[in-house]
């Protein structure tokens, strides 16, 4: 059990922020699992995060004044812009699959705008990913908030919920490389180009 400053234990109870934001997404799944999921489709999705205070930012009694871990905008305001921006309409596509070769060849302009993972985008890696990405903002942000746990919501009916070091769920150990996309603290949704 880790402890933080003032002999705090992780164990202690303190506020959690708990954020979520909407998005549109497509995607396919090739690998057989699922054949009807082989079609391209779309999901209207919701991702929740919960934070909690950063190492350097841990205190767990309000202090009578501003009475707040972090404005609720400090602390949303570049995730929400991410994917807003750069997850919202995208089209996830496993590194594998020829329809990348597809879009290469003949509309090179939207390739931005697709988001390439290792093996199929299911909900279990698209979960994974975005916390990575998240724990890199958050790094970069100073380490005031830590990311605690991380829900995505596929269908009304269907949801995936990871909590720890993303990199745990990841399925290759190349995917620890901060050179991939999802380790690095930038708006960047592929590591083509
Ligand atoms: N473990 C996973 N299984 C499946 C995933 C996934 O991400 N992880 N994804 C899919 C497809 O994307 C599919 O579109 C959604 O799943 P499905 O349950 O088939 O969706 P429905 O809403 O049609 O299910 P109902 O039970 O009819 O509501 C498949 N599997």
């Amino acid at each position: 059990m880790a402890t933080l400053p003032g002999g705090v234990v992780n164990s202690t109870p303190c506020p959690e922020l708990i954020f979520t934001r909407r998005f549109s997404m497509a995607h396919r799944l090739i690998s057989g699992c699922s054949e009807r999921c082989a079609t391209p489709h779309g999901h209207n999705e919701y991702v929740t995060v919960t934070l909690r205070a950063g190492k350097n930012n841990f205190h767990h009694r309000l202090d009578g004044h501003a009475n707040m871990l972090l404005p609720f905008a400090e602390a949303k305001g570049r995730w929400h812009h991410f994917i807003d921006e750069h997850i919202d309409h995208a089209f996830q596509l496993s590194a594998s699959d020829p329809l990348l070769g597809w879009f290469k060849e003949n509309e090179p302009q939207r390739v931005k705008r697709i988001i390439v993972t290792p093996g199929d985008p299911t909900t279990e890696l698209m979960a994974a990913l975005l916390m990575a990405k998240l724990n890199a903002f958050l790094h970069d942000q100073g380490d005031l908030l830590t990311l605690h746990s991380l829900e995505l919501r596929e269908t009304p009916t269907n949801s995936v919920r990871l909590s720890g070091d993303p990199l745990f769920y990841l399925p290759f150990t190349d995917n620890l490389s901060k050179d991939h996309w999802w380790n690095r603290a930038d708006n960047t949704i592929s590591d083509l180009s």
